[in-house]
């Protein structure tokens, strides 16, 4: 059985400079789903992520949160998803938590400091609490986005490559943390080039761009 759709998307074009990445492109994604979005590299994988996020809009056709369009329901949307992309998003000169402080004060929220203080120990982040950020590892400064992440409270995670710079027990952890949201009723839309363990998880997947050769 299908759960109903939360997040779609329907006749997305999207262009980048004079060059046009997709077009007619679509889904539908239900509460504990995951959309995986795949394709080769420069073939519109952040550009559609995106455009699903707000930050830019398609030539053509809309993105529908709960059947409204994003365009006109913001509010409603932005306080439901949240994106981790390239780029962390991560202050230099603040510490882990004061990171997730300060993320959460951008948001209009308040930081929740123990679950943030246990979420940043989960991540394996225990040793660098009185760090500033600009000495962490690339890795860790990814295990801090993710922190943030978890403590947003976002029905619908958007995520860019979030197993980049991850060692093996940071990839496993991400997969647990899917695994939870998932099975919480979230929704997942994300973008990997890695191999992903996600048994029993609802996963669909949706090809960007042309396939090489094709
Ligand atoms: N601001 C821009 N102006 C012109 N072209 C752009 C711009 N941003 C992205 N592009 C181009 O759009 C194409 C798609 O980029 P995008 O980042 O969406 O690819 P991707 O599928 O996420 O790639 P990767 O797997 O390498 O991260 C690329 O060819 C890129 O060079």
């Amino acid at each position: 059985m299908t759960s109903p759709s939360v997040l779609s998307a329907h006749g997305l074009e999207c262009a980048r400079g004079d060059r046009t990445l997709f077009t007619g492109l679509g889904f539908e994604l239900g509460a504990g789903e995951l959309l995986l979005v795949q394709g080769g590299n420069g073939q519109g994988k952040t550009s559609l992520l995106r455009l699903l996020t707000g930050l830019s809009s398609p030539v053509a056709g809309e993105v529908r949160w709960r059947g409204r369009a994003i365009a006109r329901a913001r509010e409603d949307y932005h306080g439901a998803m949240a994106y981790l992309g390239h780029a962390n998003g991560i202050k230099e000169d603040l510490t882990p938590l004061e990171n997730l402080r300060f993320k959460a004060g951008l948001a209009g929220q308040s930081l929740d400091e123990a679950l943030a203080e246990s979420t940043l120990r989960r991540l394996g982040l225990g040793r660098c609490l009185d760090l500033p950020a600009r000495v962490l590892s690339f890795g860790q400064r990814r295990r801090v986005a993710l922190a943030g992440l978890l403590t947003a409270g976002a029905l619908l995670w958007i995520l860019d490559e979030p197993l980049t710079g991850l060692d093996v027990h940071g990839v496993a952890l991400v997969e647990g943390l899917l695994r939870e949201h998932l099975g919480r009723g979230g929704l997942v839309v994300m973008t990997t080039h890695q191999p992903l363990t996600l048994d029993g998880v609802a996963v669909r997947a949706i090809q960007v761009g042309r396939q090489e050769g094709a």
